[in-house]
Order: structure tokens, then sequence, then C-alpha cells
């Protein structure tokens, strides 16, 4: 029997903030399994706190948030994560005192430390550095780092946030190119918007903590208008 598909993720009306504080004000959208969505828009809009809200790092103030069709709200971050939700922070929050070896391990969540070659083999450079602190590393290796340790939970969606900020274009393309041979649904949060709408099948913009555009990736990507009226700025020809 063919395996169940996994991994398909469905927001409903999703109404979050912070403590009192209102920032997604509605906002709707799904992602098929093994499906790359680019969720995009200006400064502020709420990017980070609908990524925040679907691993249970906000205050939900309506609305759902569905994994395979499982209610992900009443659940904690650890349940959340349990559930197949794999999560990589604008922040990088690796470790720093602890070898590169020993931040992968704590992502292994009760996996055989043999996995830990998945992680050398899609990062080459970090089974290089295996043994370097977390804190002796460039912003590429610890944003590898901080990926890779991600998918040692073996995540069904992995939601990444701004993954390529302030990295030299060379590594912006070893990451890219790392992530582009994932095989699972993967929700991208970035200011490249080049690269973004490349690597992703459809794209949602965001203003003010609501969607004001869903669509295909490639359109968009062809609509210089549409970029300029959602994100104020043109793509280089
Ligand atoms: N911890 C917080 N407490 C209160 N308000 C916050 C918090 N984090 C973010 N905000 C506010 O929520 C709004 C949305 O911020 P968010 O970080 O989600 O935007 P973004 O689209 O990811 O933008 P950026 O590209 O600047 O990261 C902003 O007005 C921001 O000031």
């Amino acid at each position: 029997m063919p395996a169940e598909p996994v991994g398909s993720l469905e927001v409903v009306e999703l109404r979050a903030g912070y403590g009192k504080t209102l920032i997604l004000d509605g906002i709707s959208f799904a992602v098929p399994t093994g499906g790359r969505l680019a969720l995009l828009g200006r400064n502020g809009v709420g990017k980070t706190t609908t990524l925040a809200t679907l691993v249970g790092q906000t205050t939900r103030h309506g609305g759902g948030m569905k994994l395979d069709g499982v209610e992900l709200g009443g659940m904690n971050s650890s349940g959340r994560a349990a559930a197949g939700l794999g999560y990589v922070p604008q922040t990088r929050d690796i470790f720093k005192s602890l070898t590169v070896e020993e931040n992968l391990v704590a992502g292994l969540k009760g996996r055989p430390r043999s996995a830990l070659e998945e992680a050398y083999a899609l990062f080459p450079r970090l089974g290089e550095r295996r043994r370097n602190g977390g804190g002796e590393l460039s912003g590429g290796e610890q944003q590898m780092l901080s990926v890779a340790r991600a998918l040692l939970g073996k995540p069904t969606v992995l939601l990444l946030d701004e993954p390529l900020e302030g990295l030299a274009p060379v590594i912006c393309d070893t990451l890219m190119a790392a992530l582009s041979k994932l095989d699972m649904t993967i929700v991208l949060v970035e200011q490249q918007v080049d690269r973004a709408l490349d690597f992703a099948d459809r794209v949602v913009f965001l203003d003010r903590g609501r969607v004001v555009h869903a669509g295909p990736a490639a359109q968009a990507k062809a609509d210089p208008a549409l970029l300029e009226r959602h994100l104020g700025v043109a793509l280089a020809a």
C-alpha cells in the first residue's frame, strides 16, 4: 500500500499576535504535500508572526491551522514539532558554546546518532567543521547548522524565516541548492524576492496582517506591477 501523503498545511482565518495586540487579521492559505510556498511582503507585515504562530509562539485569537487535517491550535510547541513542523527561525538559534556535532545531536530527537550523516551529506561543510564550536562558524555555516538541525527531526513541513539574511551570494547559492533537494513541504519567508520566487511554486503576499495576493510564483515573478504594489520593489530585469 502506498504511504499516506504527509505534510499538507492549511491555515484558515488565522488571527494572532502578541498578548492582546493583534497582528494577523484573518489569514488563510494552504500548501499541499510537497508544495513550496513563498510568504512575502514588506517589513513588519506579519511574515515572522505567521511562522511563529504556526509553531505556537504567539497568542492565537481565532481561526485555525491544520497539518494533515489535524488541528495544531491546541498543541504546545513540542506537540507541533512532534506532529511534523520544523522551524528555522530568523535568529538561527544554534548553541554557540556547543560544537557543530553537539548542536546536531540536540536535533536528533531520539533518532540514532548515525542520522547525523544525513546532515553532513546535505552540507559537507558541517562535516568538515563538526568539532568546531557553533560560535566559531561563519554566518553561512551557522545557517546550514540551523537548517540541518531542524531537518534531523524529520519534519514533514519546514518553516524557514529569512535563511539568506546577511549571507554572501555564493553562500546563498549553496544554501538554496541544498534546500531545493529537500522532498517536503516548505514555507519560505525571504527578502530576496527573486530567489524566493525561483524556489517556490506558489506565493502569498501579506500586508498589515492580511493576505493581499495568492497565486503561482512564476506568474508573480513575471508581473513587475504586482511586485511593486506588494513589495515596493521591482526585480532586476
Ligand atoms: N514580540 C513581539 N511583541 C510585540 N510586537 C511584535 C513582536 N514581534 C513583532 N511584533 C510586531 O508585529 C508586527 C509584524 O512583525 P513581523 O516580524 O511578523 O513582520 P515581518 O513581516 O516578518 O517583517 P520583517 O521582514 O521586518 O521581519 C510588527 O509591527 C512588529 O513590530
